[in-house]
């Protein structure tokens, strides 16, 4: 039989000698028992909810204990696995009295209520500004409304004019043929490998510098220089997206602190407007001296914007000239570069498809006339009627940001009570999160193979195919769709075209390729390849 005394006496035998046995009464006993059930209990019911929820809800800090381990492994497959569970729907709920509450979605349904049959009652919303403001100001990214229509308005059409399209063509061509293949000739000379994500990076920033800016800050040449400016940018996208993660009050105090991680972002932030300020300067002083047409010179966007009036016939302020060019340069910087080093990396998993695109650049050198014939190869420079031609590429390279979406996850918020095309109700104020990345994963969407890297999933008749803009989200949809989406594809397959014409590129064995948790879709440690020159 059970005797408390017994179990005393047992207890106090086993003690070392100078320790004075505690009587343990019934009624303590009982309380830990009791505090045992009710842990196990609410365990047991918080990860049966995993079924009705997706993850399990815990007491108080609800699913953060999930997110938290999410966020030490890969947060985009996670999400991916947690709405292929629920069905491309779920709600996450963070601890109480806190902003890290929202929805995650990748059904193209309700891609499409948000981005286009519903789109006034989505904006980007309060949350996404305040999140972003101390970066982006009041740049397209991170406006809504009128403050976005109008930017929206200039810059589509500033893409459409012919020197505009002579400008970004213009100066792509000289990154390519006196900046990039030097410097891959460079790597091939010293016999080291290259990270080619890097490389690509500094690229499309000197090039979307160009765009913005009408400056080349000369990050892409021989030596690959460390330019400030453009580490500074890189880390504040970077630090800039954890705020989506930490509890908004939390990071207001460090930042009120400027402690931490606010400490480093608001260092990087300073120096990127500090950059921005010197060219807006420079530009005023140099516009300035010219009178009449010659300004006409400049199509960047920043001097079209300096030559516009806002609401109150006022010229717009440098301020907001810096929060344009930012955003552009956000827009421009990141997503091609990221998206082809991707795209180079499922190649090396793939040789096959590289060797089509191989073939399909031959094809069209070998459709020139007789004069250009017997060209060096490293002489070849393809014209934007022939990139035009290259569906195949534009195939592989579609396939690639179906997998590899450079903007994996995006944001918008609910201004009224809505209903999902799925039945989600979304009330006021939720923030709603559509998972790019996901969708790329969904056996609804896209079949059973739809992990697989297949191109020929955009070919028909040996045309490329597009796919409509809610299950292909890469370059979002509706009224705001990418500006800059058939520059990225001119500028993405002249790039490709040009490398795999030449070289032959490895990605270093066993390299860890993971992506980064960010704003856009990095490698977490770049993308490490050797070249070897084509001959013949
Ligand atoms: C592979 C390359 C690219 C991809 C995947 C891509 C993707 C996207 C996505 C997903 C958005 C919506 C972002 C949001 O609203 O939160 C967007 C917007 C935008 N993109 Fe791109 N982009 C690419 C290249 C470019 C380039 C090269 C430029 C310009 C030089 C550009 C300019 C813009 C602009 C200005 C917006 C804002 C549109 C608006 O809010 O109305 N993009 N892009």
């Amino acid at each position: 039989m059970f005797n408390l005394a017994n179990q005393t006496t047992f207890f106090s035998h086993h003690l070392p000698k100078n320790v004075i046995p505690r009587q343990i009464f019934l009624p303590e006993i009982q309380t830990i028992e009791i505090f045992i059930s009710i842990a196990v209990f609410v365990a047991i019911h918080s990860l049966m909810q995993r079924k009705q929820h997706g993850l399990p809800v815990w007491p108080v800090i609800g699913m953060f204990p999930s997110l938290v381990l999410a966020l030490r492994g890969d947060m985009y497959e996670w999400i991916s696995s947690v709405l292929c569970r629920t069905n491309g729907t779920f709600r996450f709920r963070g601890p109480w009295l806190t902003t890290v509450h929202c929805v995650f979605t990748s059904d193209p349904r309700n891609l499409e209520h948000i981005l286009k049959s519903r789109f006034s009652n989505f904006p980007k919303g309060v949350y996404f500004r305040d999140t972003m403001q101390d970066f982006l100001g009041d740049g397209i990214f991170n406006a809504d409304d009128e403050v976005w229509r109008r930017q929206r308005k200039t810059a589509s059409l500033e893409f459409h004019t012919a020197e505009f399209r002579n400008l970004t063509t213009q100066s792509l061509f000289e990154l390519v043929h006196s900046r990039l293949l030097p410097v891959l000739e460079e790597s091939i000379k010293n016999s080291v490998p290259i990270d080619l994500q890097d490389v690509l990076l500094r690229l499309t920033f000197d090039n979307v510098c160009m765009i913005a800016f009408g400056v080349h800050p000369g990050c892409l040449r021989p030596g690959l220089p460390e330019i400030p400016f453009a580490q500074a940018f890189e880390k504040a996208t970077e630090i800039s997206v954890l705020r989506f993660v930490i509890p908004m009050t939390m990071w207001k105090v460090m930042r009120f602190l400027n402690v931490g991680t606010e400490k480093k972002l608001n260092k990087s932030i300073r120096e990127v407007h500090e950059f921005a300020d010197e060219v807006i300067r420079a530009r005023r002083k140099e516009l300035s001296s010219y009178s009449g047409e010659n300004k006409r010179r400049f199509s960047d966007l920043l001097t079209v914007f300096m030559g516009l009036k806002d609401d109150e016939g006022k010229p717009y302020s440098d301020k907001f000239l810096r929060d344009i060019c930012v955003n552009f340069i956000l827009a421009g910087r990141d997503t091609s570069s990221v998206a082809l080093s991707w795209f180079f990396w499922l190649l090396d998993n793939n040789p096959a498809v590289k060797d089509k695109i191989f073939s399909e650049t031959c094809g069209i050198v070998g459709e020139r006339d007789e004069s250009n014939m017997g060209e060096d190869r490293g002489s070849v420079v393809f014209k934007p009627e022939e990139v035009r031609k290259m569906e195949y590429l534009q195939a592989a390279l579609s396939e690639a940001l179906r997998l590899y979406p450079s903007v994996p996850v995006d944001i918008k918020e609910v201004i009224e009570d809505e209903v999902f095309p799925d039945g989600t109700v979304l009330p006021k104020g939720e923030k709603v999160f559509y998972a790019i990345y996901a969708m790329g994963r969904m056996e609804t969407i896209w079949g059973k193979d739809c992990r697989e890297f297949k191109p020929e999933r955009w070919m028909k008749d040996g045309r490329f195919m597009s796919e409509s803009a809610y299950k292909f989200t890469a370059f979002n949809g509706g009224p705001r769709l990418c500006i800059g989406k058939d520059f990225a594809y001119y500028q993405m397959k002249f790039v490709a075209a040009s490398i795999i014409y030449n070289y032959q590129v490895k990605v270093v064995e066993n390299y860890p390729v993971v992506p980064k948790l960010a704003l856009t879709m990095y490698m977490k440690y770049g993308l490490k390849v050797t070249l070897n020159r084509r001959t013949g």
